[in-house]
């Protein structure tokens, strides 16, 4: 803030009388008043003050008032200060005009009069008061024309002044290194000339440029470097008339480079750098509305790779992103430039097609990623075979929104799966009454535990010469409330997919075990081996182990009263971990059983590397007895491999005695089947138990 200014009068007189005489009536007046008694006194004072007014006696001993004005007059600083004579009234016109050639401003004569010394103080208090505030002021406008200049020399932002035509006449530093020119280099430019594209806004100068605010557009340098921008203008004016413009902008390259990323990181997946769900559901709304138009078709495809998991599990997750980036890879190169390829999660991916003429070309497309798909692919320097499920969902039959197609796409591949995987399969609207079926029932099957809906049933293995019950399988039953008795054979598949098998399969076991014990503790140590089917899922989870061992321990039940029984093909699948845990469950004195065998197609080398005890032959063969000679071939090839393996087998399915006396002449272990009993309660079993018991004691009798 500006400081509040007194001026400062001296007064100059050799006469004591006299100075205070005057300095009393110069009080009044807002100044500070020095006093000299001399011309000496008096130059000393006013090299280190600015005085306003000097009031200069002119008879002074030594250096009189003349002197004493042409020194002060002579020194720089003090050689504008005005100097009022004090001098007696009679001197003549030549001593006075002498005093004006030294510099005095006017006379006052003695005896001095109070009031024209003050009046004539007053003016040049008052001139003196008037140039302070000119010289303030002139400061500020220095210091505020400074402040401006570093402000445009500093500023971050490029700036470029434009003279009344539109012509560059000045670039700040930021703007000259922005655009690579030098200060001589901008006169013959025009700022259309820095612009990539043409902006209205810029091109209508002056008109039209008070709008530009915040605009984008990219700017290109000395060296033809293109940047983005984002700048403002405004127009200079001076009266109503343009004297000029400014332009302000920023280099926003880094501000673009992030806005990139995140839509990269929002619409594309960063692994495969193919468009993500988000992006695909995108393109095929675009899709469908050009092509519903011109009645044209739309089709989608949704592939599921059938063996992903075991690939990742075994191989490690780089292994499995190495594969997904060769498939993304495969996927592109089988379809044309303009089809969009996806890959919408984990392992499933995503093809848009359009403009094609038949289901057939869809179908080609399909089947040539099948085939290709066929040849290994190189990962970590071994060769991976993999194959995939194609569903197939084509605007408008199988649905006419982004949503409905992709839901319908999925089922579609979800049927392939169900029919084998390694397929493809055309989405139909059966399908989707299946696929509603087995969402309903899913629901219900999430209950079934809790509402004590699921019940085990029993079905005995008999000793084919004396008919005695060796062994019972566990099967599950399901009473719904309104549904009745589901079959297993519809409900555990889908309990294994939801992965509701693993607290229903760890109820099975506890609830078999406890059976399972309980004929122990009854029949003492002829009672029935408890065979309880465990599934793949199971398997996998590490915990299964533990749940075995925890049951055992509970029911207190001999372990050798315990057979576990895995399908073919859950026992091929993976190999590693399945062999260490069935070694594992062996150590435990568990016995285990191969079912439905025969239906894949184990390599029997690997087969002899399992620690397994028992073979299953399957329902499917013995149903061809008499009838199929495949079937006796591979029963009569199982039950040879058995008896060189020294593998016990139960022929599963045996319903009547044709089945029996087939046996006769190919021997085998156990036989499960209607012909003997069928699977019943727990306590029906027990009944049958008793009475063999019984029947038994009266024949040793
Ligand atoms: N036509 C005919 N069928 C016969 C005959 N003898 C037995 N069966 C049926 O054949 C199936 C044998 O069980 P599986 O092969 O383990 O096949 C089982 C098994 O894979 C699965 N399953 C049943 N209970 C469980 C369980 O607790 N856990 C798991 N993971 N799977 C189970 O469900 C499948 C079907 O079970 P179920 O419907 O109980 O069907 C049973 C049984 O009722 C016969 O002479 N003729």
């Amino acid at each position: 803030m500006e400081q509040y200014y007194k001026p400062k009068v001296l007064i100059v007189d050799d006469i004591p009388t006299n100075l205070f005489l005057m300095s009393k009536i110069l009080q009044p007046l807002d100044a500070h008043v020095f006093m000299a008694a001399s011309g000496e006194e008096a130059l000393s004072l006013t090299l280190r003050h600015q005085f306003s007014v000097i009031l200069l006696d002119v008879q002074m001993p030594n250096m009189d008032g003349f002197e004493t004005a042409s020194l002060i007059r002579s020194y720089f600083e003090t050689k504008c200060v005005p100097i009022i004579f004090v001098t007696a009234i009679h001197k003549n016109d030549t001593y006075i005009l002498r005093g004006y050639e030294v510099g005095a401003v006017d006379y006052l004569f003695k005896p001095v009069d109070r009031d024209i010394l003050v009046s004539k103080v007053k003016v040049f208090l008052e001139l003196d008061r008037q140039r302070h505030a000119l010289e303030e002021a002139m400061n500020s406008i220095k210091t505020l024309g400074h402040q401006k200049e570093m402000l445009l020399e500093c500023a971050g932002e490029g700036i470029v002044g434009l003279d009344s035509q539109g012509r560059i006449t000045f670039m700040n530093p930021a703007a000259l290194s922005m655009l690579g020119f030098q200060t001589q280099e901008i006169r013959d430019l025009e700022l259309g000339d820095l612009f990539v594209e043409d902006d209205p806004g810029v091109r209508s100068f002056p008109d039209g440029w008070e709008s530009i605010r915040a605009h984008e557009n990219q700017l290109r340098s000395k060296g033809n470097r293109t940047f983005p921008v984002v700048f403002s203008s405004s127009v200079i004016r001076e009266r109503g008339l343009v004297t000029g413009g400014v332009m302000v902008f920023l280099d926003i390259s880094e501000r673009k480079k992030a806005e990139q990323k995140l839509l990269e990181l929002a619409n594309y997946d960063h692994l495969t750098k193919l468009p993500n769900r988000t992006t695909f559901r995108q393109q095929l709304e675009k899709m469908i509305s050009r092509n519903k138009r011109y009645d044209r078709k739309v089709s989608v495809i949704f592939l599921d790779l059938d063996n992903f998991k075991g690939i990742n599990d075994s191989m490690g997750h780089d292994a499995g992103d190495a594969l997904l980036k060769g498939l993304a890879k495969l996927l592109i190169e089988s379809v044309r430039d303009y089809d969009v390829v996806a890959r919408l999660a984990g392992d499933e991916f995503g093809i848009l097609l359009e403009g094609f003429e038949s289901a057939r070309d869809v179908i080609m497309v399909g089947q040539k990623i099948l085939e290709r798909i066929q040849a290994p692919f190189t990962i970590q320097g071994r060769q991976v075979f993999v194959t995939c499920s194609l569903g197939i969902a084509t605007f408008p039959e199988s649905g006419t929104d982004p949503e409905a197609l992709i839901k319908a796409a999925d089922i579609a591949m979800y049927e392939a799966k169900r029919e084998g995987k390694d397929t493809l399969k055309f989405f139909d609207q059966s399908m989707q009454i299946q696929a509603r079926q087995r969402m309903e029932l899913e629901g219900e099957l999430r209950h079934a535990l809790n509402r004590n809906e699921l019940s085990l049933h029993f079905q005995p293995q008999v000793d084919p010469g004396s008919h005695q019950i060796k062994g019972m399988e566990a099967l599950l039953r399901w009473n719904h409330p309104t549904m009745g008795s589901v079959s297993p054979a519809k409900f555990i598949p889908l309990a294994e997919e939801t992965g509701l098998i693993l607290p229903i399969g760890e109820w099975v076991m506890q609830q078999a075990c406890i059976q399972a014990a309980s004929w122990h503790r009854h029949f003492g140590p002829k009672s029935p081996r408890m065979a309880v089917n465990v599934s793949p899922r199971q398997l996998k989870k590490g915990a299964f182990l533990d749940v075995v061992q925890k049951v055992l321990a509970e029911t207190s039940l001999p372990p050798g009263l315990l057979e576990i029984e895995l399908t073919e093909s859950t026992i091929m699948e993976d190999s590693c971990n399945t062999i260490t845990l069935l070694e594992e469950f062996h150590r435990l004195g568990l016995m285990i059983a191969v079912d439905d065998f025969g239906t894949g197609y184990s390599s029997l080398s690997y087969l002899t590397r399992l620690p397994v005890d028992v073979l299953k032959i399957d329902r499917s063969f013995v149903s061809g007895i008499g009838t199929d000679l495949n079937s006796e071939v591979i029963i009569r090839g199982i039950l040879s491999l058995a008896e060189s393996m020294e593998l016990n087998v139960v022929a599963e399915g045996v319903e009547d005695r044709e089945h029996l006396e087939f046996f006769q002449n190919h021997p085998c272990q156990l036989f499960q089947g209607y012909y003997f009993h069928k699977p019943m309660t727990g306590d029906q079993a027990t009944a049958l138990l008793k009475d063999q018991l019984t029947r038994r004691m009266v024949s040793n009798t």
